[in-house]
């Protein structure tokens, strides 16, 4: 019997092969033809450049030829435009078929409409291909109908489309993994995604980057990508349970559902680190797409408190020690959204005489005095919206300022710089206009006097534009001392806040939590700060952020729709805020309409011996559903001081290095990752990984937890799990987060006594296997 299955299987598979090769070829024809229409669109561009390179060193001084010269040059600058973009759709499909050509399909869906005879086979892969009839021989994994073979179990199944939702029946489900155009398994299955291939895909060892999961995207992540109703999106998902692998695949479905309006950098993604931004940088081209926009909260600040030394978060994980209560109060309340709105209700209560403006100065004078600049904002009627007084006086200036410039046009010391411009300067500074432009040779000389002076007075308009003349570090001190302090805050802790913030300041320095509520008060008062363009924010490792952050990047974000993810488990040197917390709190401060929650409980990452382990140690983790995947139980060695330590982690490095492409050794903090860099690199072909750093190597890292945020290692061994270093539960969350890195293998190395965060229930119970070094 099971001999008979057999044969038919293997004649399925032939079936199947036949397929494959037949579409293989179709997509080779396809790339040769897509190839001849590249070269010779290249050969195109580069004439046009040639043409383009030839003309723009012609007639340069004469100013009539010039003006002739300019105008085909923008045109021909248009053609050029034209056919890059061209070739780069030929290059982008091109890339794409080749892709398609290695693997062509993962799945298969056999589907029968009601009333409909037979049943149809639709064939989904990365990207949709048609032959010549228009037929799809591939479906484009994004289509409406691919969402059956995500989320349906045979039998009646409802797909949404831009009609309307849809119903039909499938009949059969087959899974198939194609490597350069061969089968080399393929099997039918009722669940969503079988196991086997996530079998495989997860078993796999750790790549530089990450890869797409387009093939084995389960259920509940289907959900998430499919999403387009939400306006706030919240993930709340266990470590390793896929969010970001999630996000991507999402923005890829967005691309793709809304490709007449939605451009990749009309999407935003805040990541936490830039290694992070390195590592998943290739799954959105692998999907035939290109990549959002990416930055970290730290980059996207320091960019905008140009001039000032902002204090990053790791930083802050750095130098903080433990804080006392009061400090606690405090800065809780400045990352609150009540925080958020006092100050908001500050601003728009603001009278002339309550805002701190600043003199402009030209040559070491003031050019516009803030008496000047104050009387003018009192000019506008009290009654309008400080923001709307504020661009008024702004408007104000820059005509005071005009005018300044024609009266100074008269001034001796321009017509001196006048009679001493060369031909060629002179003809620069006429650009664009003909002489038979100016009614006489008045008229020519006040042009270029203009110019001359606004030169000149460059320093004094760059002043006005960027709202120099608000001194907004004052308006948040004098804010500072007006706001209503919660109960919990005592007077004098608050003082000291405001004194640490005054001087640092004049250390051009400031710290983390007075940035969102500083920046929303000077973009809100100047009416700056917004970008109207982006459509999509999204924010991984939500649990890292403040409401106050959060609630700043709305103000500077208002057009977006929003898709936080984050584990509230991974909360670093925090106490755990549970998610129903955090959507209720993001609900309240953004008034949003249509928010969802989605909790993601299984997880992918690790072993399941690893996750087992992981979940041990979280008070609620027995909700954490582990994925059945084998690997060795987890190691602690308990070593006997700090020297043994290193001799340890040098043995294990070199066990784990014959295994595995890399090892990880995580720290709670830059100063032990450095430390035992330091101890270990002779002896090892360590590298430690810094801030700065972009691009992770193979072989052994050394790095802080919060660098590897986000990561996945094979092998991941914890350094100094020890109850010196891990006292308490405001720590849990650190050690969680680097125990759930490790994919295939977890060692922890603890000097002395192991951490209270390890339960005496999981070392009995053998989720743990304990070796003690003998001194
Ligand atoms: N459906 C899937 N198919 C194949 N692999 C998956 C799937 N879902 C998740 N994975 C894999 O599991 C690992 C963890 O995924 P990912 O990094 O997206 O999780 P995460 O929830 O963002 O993790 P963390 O919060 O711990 O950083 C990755 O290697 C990813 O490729």
């Amino acid at each position: 019997m099971d001999e008979w299955r057999h044969l038919l299987e293997n004649d399925e598979q032939q079936k199947e092969q036949q397929r494959v090769d037949l579409v293989v070829s179709k997509i080779d024809n396809k790339i040769s033809t897509t190839e001849r229409e590249y070269d010779s669109a290249h050969s195109e561009t580069k004439k046009v450049q040639q043409n383009y390179a030839d003309n723009t060193s012609v007639n340069y001084f004469e100013v009539d030829d010039r003006i002739e010269t300019s105008a085909e040059l923008q045109q021909q600058r248009g053609l050029v435009s034209r056919l890059t973009e061209n070739e780069s759709i030929l290059k982008n499909q091109l890339d794409t078929l080749k892709d398609l050509k290695k693997s062509p399909y993962f799945g298969r869906i056999d589907i029968q409409d009601d009333g409909e005879p037979d049943t149809e086979q639709l064939y989904i892969g990365i990207a949709s291909f048609e032959n010549a009839d228009g037929e799809f021989l591939v479906y484009d994994w994004r289509a409406p109908i691919s969402s059956v073979y995500y989320n349906g179990t045979l039998g009646k199944v409802a797909y949404e489309t831009p009609m309307g939702k849809q119903e039909t029946t499938l009949k059969k489900k087959r899974q198939f993994q194609i490597v350069d155009g061969k089968i080399r398994n393929m099997f039918d299955t009722n669940e969503t995604v079988g196991d086997e291939m996530l079998q495989s895909a997860l078993g796999a060892q750790n790549d530089d980057y990450m890869q797409n999961i387009v093939a084995t995207i389960q259920h509940e992540q289907n959900d998430i990508i499919r999403d387009t109703k939400s306006n706030l999106l919240v993930v709340q998902g266990v470590a390793g349970s896929g969010k970001t692998s999630a996000i991507l695949q999402r923005i890829a479905f967005l691309l793709y559902h809304s490709r007449d309006t939605l451009e990749a950098d009309q999407i935003i993604l805040f990541s936490p680190n830039k290694l992070f931004s390195h590592y998943i940088s290739e799954v959105l081209p692998s999907l035939g797409e290109r990549n959002m926009r990416q930055v970290t909260f730290d980059e996207f600040i320091d960019n905008r408190l140009k001039g000032l030394n902002v204090q990053s978060l790791f930083e802050r994980y750095e130098t903080d020690g433990k804080l006392t209560n009061q400090q606690r109060f405090v800065r809780s309340f400045k990352e609150s959204a009540k925080f958020m709105d006092e100050a908001k209700e500050y601003c728009d209560n603001l009278a002339a005489s309550d805002i701190y403006f600043s003199d402009i100065i030209f040559n070491e004078a003031v050019f516009f005095s803030k008496r000047e600049i104050r009387s003018i904002f009192n000019s506008f009627p009290k009654a309008a919206k400080v923001s709307d007084r504020y661009l008024q006086t702004k408007n104000e200036l820059i005509k005071r300022l005009k005018r300044r410039i024609n009266r100074e046009t008269q001034e001796d010391w321009v017509n001196d710089e006048i009679d001493q411009l060369s031909d060629e300067k002179y003809h620069d500074l006429l650009a664009g206009k003909t002489l038979g432009e100016f009614q006489n040779e008045d008229a020519e000389r006040f042009f270029i006097a203009q110019k001359i002076v606004t030169d000149r007075l460059r320093v004094v308009y760059d002043a006005i534009f960027n709202d120099n003349f608000l001194d907004a570090y004052m308006q948040y001190a004098d804010f500072l001392g007006k706001v209503d302090l919660p109960q919990n805050i005592d007077q004098p802790q608050w003082q000291q806040a405001i004194n640490e913030f005054n001087s640092s300041i004049e250390f051009h320095s400031i710290k983390l939590d007075d940035c969102a509520p500083l920046l929303y008060m000077r973009d809100y008062i100047c009416n700056t700060g917004q970008n109207n363009t982006m459509k999509y924010l999204f924010v991984d490792e939500m649990q890292d952020y403040s409401v106050a952050q959060l609630k700043y990047l709305r103000y500077a974000f208002p057009q977006t729709k929003w898709t936080l993810l984050g584990d509230s488990e991974q909360a670093l040197f925090k106490d755990v805020e549970q998610p129903e917390e955090i959507l209720r709190k993001l609900n309240s401060a953004f008034k949003v309409r249509h928010s969802r929650l989605i909790s993601l409980m299984r997880s992918y990452r690790s072993t399941f011996p690893i996750t087992t382990f992981a979940k041990s140690i979280l008070p609620n983790g027995a909700d954490i559903e582990a994925f059945n995947r084998e690997g060795s139980i987890p190691e602690l060695i308990l070593s006997t001081g700090f020297k043994d330590g290193i001799n340890q982690l040098i043995k294990a490095i070199t066990g784990q290095r014959n295994k595995y492409g890399t090892v990880a050794v995580l720290t709670k903090n830059m100063r032990e990752a450095k430390q035992v860099y330091e101890q270990i690199h002779s002896q090892t072909d360590a590298t430690l990984l810094k801030d700065a750093d972009r691009t992770l190597p193979k072989g052994v890292l050394v790095l802080p937890i919060y660098l590897a945020k986000g990561l996945e290692f094979d092998s991941v061994i914890a350094w100094d799990t020890s109850e010196k270093n891990y006292p308490d539960a405001s720590l849990l969350g650190t050690l969680y987060t680097i125990i759930t890195r490790a994919m295939h293998h977890l060692t922890l190395i603890s000097i002395d006594s192991v951490t209270p965060l390890i339960s005496d229930e999981s070392l009995h119970n053998s989720q743990i296997k304990i070796e003690r070094t003998i001194s």
